[in-house]
């Protein structure tokens, strides 16, 4: 199986290093407008073949998608990452033009392709693809979920002193520093709910940290993050290549489902082959029902400022 990822800056190429030192396709092509740069990141991971101990093939292209012919998956990630301070909304300017550019191209050469959205603002750019590409809304994903899920789990483990591994829980809702939504009354630690274990005050900051868990690491590190941003990438390329079928929260086309129509937003999926399987429709409380609302709102604030991309 062939997946093309464009982009090979920090999410990329760290996507690319999952994907191979895990087996998950047996060829990844790394694609960048930077010259010589895709071809560097990719003999630098192919060369970690003898050590790590895999078999993919991983080639570099510097804007030539000829090399991205017959992907299965292609996974985008070109753009520009935010600054410490900055939201994610703010990369929309930038973002939009080369999100719309690189999908057009990729299908060009894949026509079969399942497209995985990573460049932010995620959600919006995940609607811009489908708009703008007209494809099934099985085969049009965006990324988030699984990583912003990841992080929730990381803080709760924190917080119960328990291993992460341990520990089970979902983001749903929007991309975005005030969009997401942890589902704290769901989550559990072996079965059992955390609020057996953690006060109210305990929860809440959980999911507040959460929330912000992209913005404290792009506070840290002077650029977004990217090791649990790729690894989560890949986790997704493994459910649709490996057709496993896990559920796994991902910015979807919703018609309907969640009270939303005409937007792309964090859901509970199942992903397999064909891409989205199935939006699993889990029962929220009035109290996350009025939050999904809520971040809708402001999502489809943000899809408004497509019209001068999509005209
Ligand atoms: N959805 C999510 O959960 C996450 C999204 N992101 C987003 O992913 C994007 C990438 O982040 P990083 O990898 O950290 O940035 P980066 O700057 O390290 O890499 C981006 C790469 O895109 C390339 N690029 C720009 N225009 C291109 C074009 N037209 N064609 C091909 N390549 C092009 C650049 O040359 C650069 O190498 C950002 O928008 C960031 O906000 C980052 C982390 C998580
Ligand atoms: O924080 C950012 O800008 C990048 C991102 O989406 C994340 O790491 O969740």
């Amino acid at each position: 199986m062939k997946v093309t990822i464009v982009g090979a800056g920090n999410v990329g190429a760290t996507c690319a290093d999952v994907i191979s030192y895990r087996g998950i396709a047996s060829e990844v092509v790394l694609l960048d407008i930077k010259e010589g740069f895709a071809e560097g990141k990719a003999m630098d991971i192919s060369q970690c073949a003898t050590t790590t101990g895999f078999n993919t093939r991983v080639s570099g292209s510097t804007n030539d998608y000829s090399k991205t012919a017959g992907s299965d998956v292609v996974v985008i990630t070109s753009g520009i990452p935010r600054k410490p301070g900055m939201t994610r909304e703010e990369l929309i300017g930038i973002n939009a033009g080369i999100v719309k550019t690189v999908a057009d191209n990729v299908l060009q050469h894949s026509s079969n392709a399942i497209i995985v959205v990573v460049s932010n603002p995620m959600d919006t750019m995940t609607y811009l693809t489908l708009k703008a590409t007209g494809l099934p809304k099985n085969r049009i994903i965006g990324m988030g979920g699984a990583l912003d899920s990841s992080r929730f789990k990381y803080y709760l483990s924190k917080a119960l002193n328990k291993p992460a591994n341990d520990v089970d829980g979902m983001v749903i809702g929007g991309h975005g520093d005030t969009t997401m939504i942890p589902l704290t009354r769901l989550a559990s630690y072996c079965g059992t709910p955390v609020s057996t274990y953690l006060s109210q005050e305990e929860m809440d900051k959980v999911a507040a940290d959460t929330m912000v868990g992209g913005a404290t690491l792009t506070g840290l590190l002077g650029t977004s993050a990217w090791y649990a941003p790729g690894a989560s990438v890949a986790y997704l390329v493994d459910s649709i290549l490996n057709d496993q079928r896990k559920m796994i929260p991902c910015s979807v086309f919703l018609e309907g489902e969640y009270g939303q129509e005409d937007i792309c937003m964090g859901v509970p999926c199942i992903i397999g082959k064909n891409g989205i399987e199935a939006i699993v429709d889990i029962k929220l409380n009035d109290t996350e029902k009025a939050a999904f609302a809520k971040s809708a709102d402001a999502v489809r604030a943000m899809n408004a400022d497509l019209k001068s991309v999509l005209a």
